[in-house]
């Protein structure tokens, strides 16, 4: 089979296992700090001591002072402000103000989201309903031949224990949810028991694996993070260069219609997102299997681009747009696994998700759907931005790294199924979901709702370190009011000590 991206035409062989191996040296921040303690022998000990206390001391002050900062810049006031490229059609500049392009200012998607929605998300994705995703993992790339470029264990998605799986889930004792390769058959029953209801439909924006034979497989995302994996350099570089080649219009136009930008807002939003987990779960130190918070690598990739942050609030606004409008699917739809309790316990939460009274009057319309595809060209730009993002679902295909890949289909089919909603249905009479789509869509949510948290944790970290290493060199200063006015918006100065991520852990944190 061959398939045509924009970027030639690709071979369609190829699918290679997950190939595991050693953390690259430029990431591995743990070890900085090894070396230079070990370096100085007991008196280098000594130091490293007196001084892990004074960071003790200092984050212990300075984390009581950013809790300050969270409550003012919660209220959502004042948020400095950064000009972002013009596209050609009316956008707010910076950070004041509406979400560009959506109906909601930041202040308050920041309160919604830490009061209401993030608090219903984190415990809803825990359901049974919303934890086991069925997916084609062991899929040959359409494009080019997987190159396996995964280089940590974390990397492949491991077997969930039986007993954790719904009983209904179940059809034969050998029935499992991973790595191996559950009979068609058993895959069907479980859908017919488990899920009745629900049905099988296509949506024109994603190639669906439900509907394609074999190898289909449940996942228990629970048990697979999403988080740092190891998977980088040639291969994870020409995914991201394929899908925002996407974005590239024959015509060269870029950014100048109202849809096309939306599309690629949506990726960057979307890869904003997966950056701030890797940051913020991340191998810090692979020989004392360390994890933690990585601020070099968040700053870097996430906190110095504001327009990609912005981005991120955008996707955002736009999938919980397409929660809203489909509200009475999923407040009447049916989450039955079998456990009574627990698929009480999801509905009650998804209730809760769909008619907050709070969301209803804080932000009704995140985002405003009706005013794309108005142009005279509209019905053929939609057609084309379907066919890119068809190709950006099988691209996931080729994604080297098994965890990466499970979190990858299901966050492409959580914007396909975003898209579909908003626009691919006539009103809400017309919709109907898989459950798949379903639990893609909220899990998706759920990913940017963390997203947005994290960010603002990690300013503030950044923010902290950078006071505290400033202190040490000499100029004792400490964290200025004006910077925070914004939790997650940092100046050019507010760049993490490369080596002090590593020492937070080390000494406790
Ligand atoms: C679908 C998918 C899922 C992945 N999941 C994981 C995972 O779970 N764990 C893991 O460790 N790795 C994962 N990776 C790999 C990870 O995303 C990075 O590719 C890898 O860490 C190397 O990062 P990098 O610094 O080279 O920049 P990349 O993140 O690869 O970015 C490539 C280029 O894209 C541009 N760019 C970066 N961010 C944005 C943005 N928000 N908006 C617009 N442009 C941007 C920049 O020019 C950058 O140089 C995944 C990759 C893909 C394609």
């Amino acid at each position: 089979m061959w398939w045509s991206l924009g970027l030639g035409a690709m071979r369609t062989d190829g699918g290679e296992a997950v190939r595991k191996g050693t953390m690259a040296e430029e990431e591995r921040v743990g070890s900085v700090v090894e070396v230079r303690v070990k370096g100085k022998g007991r008196r280098g000990w000594r130091l490293a001591m007196v001084f892990g206390l004074l960071v003790v001391a200092m984050a212990v002050f300075l984390g009581s002072f950013s809790g300050s900062v969270v409550e003012v810049s919660r209220t959502g006031s004042h948020l400095p402000g950064h000009s972002t490229s013009s596209c050609g059609c009316q956008r707010t500049q910076g950070f004041e103000g509406m979400v560009e392009d959506c109906c909601c200012d930041y202040g308050t998607v920041d309160l919604l989201n830490k009061e209401v929605l993030h608090p219903v998300l984190q415990e809803l994705v825990k359901t049974p309903f919303f934890r086991y995703y069925k997916v084609k993992l062991w899929c040959d790339c359409p494009f080019w031949p997987d190159d396996g470029m995964c280089q940590l264990r974390d990397c492949s998605v491991c077997e969930c224990p039986e007993s954790e799986f719904p009983a209904m889930f179940r059809s034969s004792d050998d029935a499992s949810c991973q790595e191996g390769r559950p009979e068609g058959a058993v895959d069907r029953t479980v859908d017919a028991m488990a899920f009745q209801g629900w049905t099988d439909t296509d949506n024109p924006w994603t190639i669906d694996d439900e509907t394609e034979s074999g190898d289909l497989t449940y996942v228990n995302l629970l048990l697979n993070p999403e988080k740092y994996t190891g998977y980088k350099g040639e291969s994870a570089r020409r995914i991201w260069e394929a899908i925002y080649a996407q974005n590239c219009f024959e015509n060269g136009e870029k950014d100048s219609c109202t849809e096309r930008r939306v599309f690629y807002r949506l990726i960057s939003g979307l890869h904003t997102s997966i950056s701030t987990h890797i940051a913020a779960e991340y191998l810090m130190d692979e020989a004392t299997n360390l994890w933690g918070r990585n601020t070099s690598l968040m700053h870097d990739r996430v906190l110095q681009h504001p327009e990609r942050v912005q981005n991120l609030y955008f996707t955002y606004l736009f999938v919980l747009r397409a929660v809203i409008k489909a509200q009475s699917y999923l407040a009447e739809a049916e989450y039955s696994t079998g456990n009574e309790v627990e698929d009480r316990l999801t509905h009650k939460l998804v209730t809760a998700l769909v008619g907050s009274e709070r969301l209803r009057t804080a932000c009704p319309i995140p985002f405003d759907e009706a005013k794309l595809w108005r142009g005279p060209d509209a019905d053929e730009l939609k057609n084309q931005l379907q066919r890119h993002f068809r190709n950006i679902t099988a691209l996931m295909d080729c994604v080297g790294c098994e965890k990466c890949r499970l979190w990858g289909k299901l966050q492409i089919s959580g914007l396909g199924t975003a898209l579909k909603i908003l626009f691919s249905v006539d009103g809400e009479n017309g919709l109907d979901l898989q459950r798949n789509e379903v639990i893609a869509l909220l899990n998706l949510l759920s990913r940017l709702s963390e997203s947005l948290e994290l960010i603002h944790e990690m300013a503030d970290l950044v923010r902290s370190q950078n006071s505290f290493s400033t202190a040490i060199d000499g100029a004792s200063t400490l964290p200025n009011e004006s910077k925070s006015s914004s939790r997650w918006f940092l100046q050019e100065d507010d760049k993490p000590p490369k080596s002090l991520p590593s020492l937070f852990h080390n000494f406790g944190f």
